[in-house]
C-alpha cells in the first residue's frame, strides 16, 4: 500500500521502515538483528551511543553468509550515528574509523548521522567536511543528520564548502509531535524525514483515539502509529526486541488510515519521548 523505498537526495533507495535498536542490548542485539532481517527488515538503524553497531554489522554478514545467491548487501541499509562529543573534524574522522572497524565484516556504511547538533559552529562545520570526505572514500554512502531544527539545517545548507547536502534529518516525530513547520523544510529541501520513537516509545497506547481506530481497522496501535508515519511520507523507525512483534510492526504498510483518520490524530497535544526538544539547541549566536 505504501512504497517499500524512498530515494534519497543521492540517488539511493532507503527502505521506508527500519527496526530501531536503541536500548536494545548489547546481549540480545545480534539475535534480534537477525530475526528482524528473517522478517523481511532490511534496514536497520543503530548509532555509536547505542553500543550494538558490531552486533548489528556481524548480524546482517551472518544473514548474507547464510543464501548469498538471494541475500544481498546492495538490499541492506544500515545506519549508523556519531555522537556528539566526537564532533569537530579530526573527533569525527576518527568515530567514522571506528564505525567502520565495527562494519569491516559488511564492508561499508549505508549512512552515517550527526546524531545532534549539541557543539558549536566550528564542531559542526568540521564534522560535516569529514563525513563529507568518508562518502568520497566510497565506504560510506550517505550523510545525513539527527535532531537538527531548522536553523541547524540551514547553517549547514550555507557552509561555504558544502558538497553533500543531508539526505536525511531523523527526528522525534508521531501525532503526539507533528512538527509540520520542520518537516516541510526537510521536505522542500529534498532532505527525507526519518521518524524515530514513532511508537511513541509505548507510551500512548492507552490513548481512546488510538484504541478506537486499532478497532475500526483491525490493526495493532502500533501499526496505527506506523502507519501514521507513512502517511507522512516519513522513514519510520520502531524498535522492538519482542520477535512477535517483528513481523506485525513491519507490515504496518499494508492498509490506508483515512485523511479524517490521520487529521484526528494529527490534533494530539504536544508530548516529548526525549523531554526535551534537541532541535532548538541554540546556535552560537543564541547562546
Ligand atoms: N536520533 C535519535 O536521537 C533517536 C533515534 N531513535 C531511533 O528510533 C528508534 C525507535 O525509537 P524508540 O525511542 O526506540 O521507541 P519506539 O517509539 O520505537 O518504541 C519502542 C517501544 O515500543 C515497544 N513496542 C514495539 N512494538 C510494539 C508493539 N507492536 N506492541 C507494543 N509495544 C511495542 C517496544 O517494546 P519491546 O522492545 O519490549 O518490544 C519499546 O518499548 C530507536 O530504536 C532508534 O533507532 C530513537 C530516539 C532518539
Ligand atoms: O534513541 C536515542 N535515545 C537517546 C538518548 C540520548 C542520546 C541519544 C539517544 C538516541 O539516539
Amino acid at each position: 500500500m505504501f512504497p517499500k523505498f524512498r530515494t534519497l537526495n543521492s540517488g539511493n533507495k532507503i527502505p521506508s521502515i527500519g527496526l530501531g535498536v536503541y536500548l536494545t542490548p548489547v546481549s540480545i542485539a545480534k539475535e534480534i538483528s537477525l530475526d528482524g532481517l528473517e522478517t523481511g527488515y532490511r534496514h536497520i538503524d543503530s548509532a555509536q551511543v547505542y553500543k550494538n553497531e558490531s552486533e548489528v554489522c556481524e548480524a546482517i554478514a551472518e544473514w548474507l553468509k547464510k543464501d548469498p545467491a538471494s541475500n544481498k548487501r546492495e538490499d541492506i541499509f544500515y545506519t549508523t550515528k556519531i555522537f556528539d562529543s566526537d564532533h569537530g573534524y579530526e573527533l569525527t574522522k576518527k568515530a567514522i574509523e571506528v564505525s567502520l572497524e565495527r562494519a569491516k565484516c559488511i564492508d561499508y556504511i549505508d549512512l552515517i548521522l550527526m546524531h545532534s547538533p549539541r557543539s558549536d559552529y566550528e564542531r559542526r562545520h568540521g564534522s560535516w567536511l569529514a563525513l563529507q570526505e568518508a562518502v568520497a572514500s566510497g565506504k560510506v554512502k550517505n550523510i545525513g543528520v539527527s535532531n537538527y531544527g531548522i536553523k541547524h539545517l540551514k547553517e549547514l545548507l550555507e557552509y561555504p564548502d558544502l558538497k553533500i547536502k543531508p539526505a536525511i534529518n531523523q527526528i522525534e516525530i508521531h501525532p503526539w509531535l507533528t512538527r509540520t513547520e520542520l518537516a516541510a523544510f526537510c521536505q522542500a529541501e529534498e532532505i527525507v524525514v526519518e521518524a524515530y520513537s514513532p511508537l511513541v516509545r509505548g507510551k500512548k497506547f492507552d490513548d481512546e483515539l488510538l484504541l478506537s481506530l486499532a478497532k475500526k481497522y483491525s490493526k495493532t496501535t502500533a501499526q496505527i502509529l506506523i502507519n501514521w508515519s507513512l502517511s507522512k511520507g516519513y522513514v519510520t523507525l520502531p524498535k522492538t526486541v519482542t520477535k512477535s512483534r517483528l513481523l506485525p510492526n513491519l507490515q504496518s504498510d499494508q492498509f490506508k488510515l483515512s485523511s479524517e483518520d490521520i487529521k484526528a490524530l494529527d490534533a494530539k497535544d504536544e508530548y516529548f519521548v526525549t523531554g526535551w526538544d534537541p532541535t532548538v539547541y541554540p546556535l552560537d549566536n543564541e547562546k
